[in-house]
This record gives C-alpha cells, structure tokens and sequence, in this order.
C-alpha cells in the first residue's frame, strides 16, 4: 500500500510564522538566555530554523522521546531514548516540539522536567492538533492549530518517512 501526500502549510507560510513566533519569544525572554530542548526526532527541523529567529541568547539540548514507533497510532507509553546532557536548574528552559496531539508525550515531559528545578518551563509547538487532546497541556506558543488529520514534513513522520519535506502535508492512504 502507497501513501500520497496533499500540502496542507506551505513552504513560505512556515516560514512566515517560524520568524513572527521567534520575535514573540525574543521579546518575552528579553533580559534573559533561552534554553531550548528539542524534542527528537520530530522538533529537530523546527528547533534550528526558530533559533535562527530569536535574538536573545540561546542554548541548545536535546531530548528523545517516542511513543508512536512507525504507527500513525500513539502507543500511550512515552519511553525516554535519550535523556539531556546538562542540567536545567536555573535555567530558562522552553521546550520546543513538532506536534501537540494528544498530549501524552509533553504532559509527560513537562512532569520530568519540572522536577529537575528549572527557572521557568515554557512549550512552544509547530502545530497543534487541540481536537485530539486526552491529556490536558498548556501549550505557550503554537504557530498552526491544524484539523483532525496526520501530518508529515518539517521534521514530521510516517513511519520514519517524509521528515524532510519543507512544507507540512496531510498522508492520505
Ligand atoms: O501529543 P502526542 O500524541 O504524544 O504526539 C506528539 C508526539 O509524537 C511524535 O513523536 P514520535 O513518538 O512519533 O517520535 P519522533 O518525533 O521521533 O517521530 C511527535 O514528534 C511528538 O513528540
Ligand atoms: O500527525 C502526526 N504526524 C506525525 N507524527 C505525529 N505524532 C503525533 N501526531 C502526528
Ligand atoms: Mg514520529
């Protein structure tokens, strides 16, 4: 079975918002460092073109988590597969994902972090699907709410594949 994939988010439109949401945080955090974790493998695309738009300084780790393997379907179970290699006390810290769909991996992630005593914690998201939702997460910025439907490109997969797609598009089986 072969999959067809339908633009849903332009190239030029990704672009346009990654910059408007990258001043947003410039001037929330102004003052301050922002500590960026991005979530691997998906936010991967996402972390390095919105850090390229905040002009504040910024430092990077990296956190891998999965719990939807090759499905299109979340297993429920968040596992760790790399944890950060410095600590976040103290520090500025703003998680930067691909996707919010049910929320069961950043519910997750956000209840590990904070226990790790960082300054603040904040959430910023590619997309967001909110109609999925299971579990409840205040997300602080989100560039594109997107309809009931699963997306690839930019850093998102079906099953391993489409991640470097520079626009975001719907699978359509
Ligand atoms: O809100 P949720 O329902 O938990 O889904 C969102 C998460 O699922 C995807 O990761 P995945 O497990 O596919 O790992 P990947 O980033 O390596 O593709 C995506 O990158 C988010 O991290
Ligand atoms: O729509 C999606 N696409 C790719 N990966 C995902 N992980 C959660 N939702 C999605
Ligand atoms: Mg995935």
């Amino acid at each position: 079975m072969s999959e067809t994939i339908r633009e849903l988010i332009s190239e030029e439109d990704v672009a346009a918002k990654v910059k408007e949401i990258g001043a947003q945080i410039t001037k929330d955090y102004e003052g301050k460092a922002v500590h960026l974790i991005c979530v691997l493998k998906g936010g991967v695309f996402f972390t390095c073109e919105l850090a390229k738009r905040i002009e504040v300084p910024v430092s990077l780790d990296f956190m891998s988590v999965s719990s939807y393997g090759d499905d299109t379907k979340s297993s429920g179970v968040v596992k760790i597969i790399k944890d950060l290699d410095e600590s976040i006390e103290g520090k500025d810290v703003l998680i930067v994902e691909d996707i919010i769909d049910s929320g069961r991996t950043l519910s997750y992630l956000i209840e590990v972090l904070k226990q790790r005593n960082p300054a603040s914690i904040r959430l910023c998201t590619l997309l967001d699907k909110p109609e999925r939702r299971v579990k409840d997460v205040k997300v602080d910025y989100v560039c594109f709410n997107i309809p009931d439907e699963f997306v690839v490109g930019y850093g998102l997969d079906y099953a391993q594949k489409y991640r470097n797609l520079p626009f975001i598009g719907v699978v359509e089986f």
